[in-house]
């Protein structure tokens, strides 16, 4: 679990965060979401360490990010999977020596136990029969599966994705999402997850937090979504045309479902 509290962000005269309180929990994928600019990629780096918040705690089941000394962070960051907005991938390593890399550099395992591990990696997201190709080989839905496997090849218990879809078509987004939702429900991880994407949200919005010029507007689930009166959030999320009927006309959670489970 993850809580944030009474977190301020400045940059100079401007303030980016203000007062944001919240809590991510574990076995759940929480959703950041909000206009561009609103503040998205500065609170997932306050979190992860990249920014420094000047007021608040970032508590990583109960240890505040912020009160921690050098050694105790990288204990932290060990504990941390990371997936960016690209892959990320290393062009002159293969597939699977990329998702050996971060055991290579933070495991005592042996050679051949690393290879075992992330292999097992491979094969959860289903990608094992790529393993000798190089990220050039592959399409980018691939290169995302990589990522995710690399991602939890130190079997992290906290996951952050930055724009997950980000170039993606809508059917191997809806692929991306399912793994991560699964794989934080089989790990128990407290995943957080930056996004714009509305069919993340109405799929796999365990807990959605809707960030508004730097403050926390709106708080519920992807079952809340729907029947929100919030005239800001509805505005986000029922910008797009079919949504908006989709809400107008009442088309019903399971309805929404089962469309998605017809795209895969
Ligand atoms: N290092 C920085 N120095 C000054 N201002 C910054 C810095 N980083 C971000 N900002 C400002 O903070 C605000 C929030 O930016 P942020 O990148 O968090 O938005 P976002 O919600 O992630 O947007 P997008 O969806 O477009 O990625 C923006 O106005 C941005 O210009």
């Amino acid at each position: 679990m993850i809580q944030l509290e009474s977190v301020y962000k400045s940059f100079g005269e401007r303030t980016v965060l203000n007062d944001i309180n919240y809590t991510f929990e574990n076995g759940k994928t929480n959703l950041i979401i909000g206009q561009s600019g609103s503040g998205k990629t500065v609170l997932m780096k306050c979190i992860v360490g990249l920014l420094t918040p000047e007021q608040g705690k970032v508590l990583y089941d109960g240890r505040n990010l912020l009160d921690m000394g050098k050694k105790e962070k990288k204990t932290l960051r060990r504990e941390m999977g990371m997936i960016f907005q690209s892959a990320a991938l290393f062009d002159s390593l293969t597939v699977l020596e990329n998702v050996m890399f971060p055991l290579d550099m933070f495991s005592n395992d042996t050679y051949r136990d690393r290879i075992k591990r992330a292999q097992f990696c491979l094969d959860r997201v289903n990608l094992l029969d790529a393993q000798n190709k190089y990220p050039g080989e592959i399409s980018g839905g691939m290169q995302k599966r990589v990522a995710i496997a690399r991602a939890i090849v130190l079997q992290p218990q906290y996951l952050f994705c930055d724009e997950p879809n980000s170039g993606l078509d809508p059917k191997t987004s809806l692929v991306i999402d399912e793994l991560i939702h699964d794989i934080t429900t089989e790990y128990n991880m407290t995943t957080v997850i930056n996004t714009h994407d509305m069919n993340s949200v109405l799929g796999i919005g365990d807990s959605i937090l809707y960030i508004y010029q730097g403050k926390k507007e709106w708080e519920g689930t992807k079952h809340e979504v729907f029947s929100a009166t919030n005239e800001r959030l509805n505005n986000f999320i029922f910008a797009s045309d079919l949504l908006r009927k989709v809400k107008d006309e009442g088309i019903k959670e399971e309805q929404l479902a089962s469309m998605r489970n017809a795209l895969k």
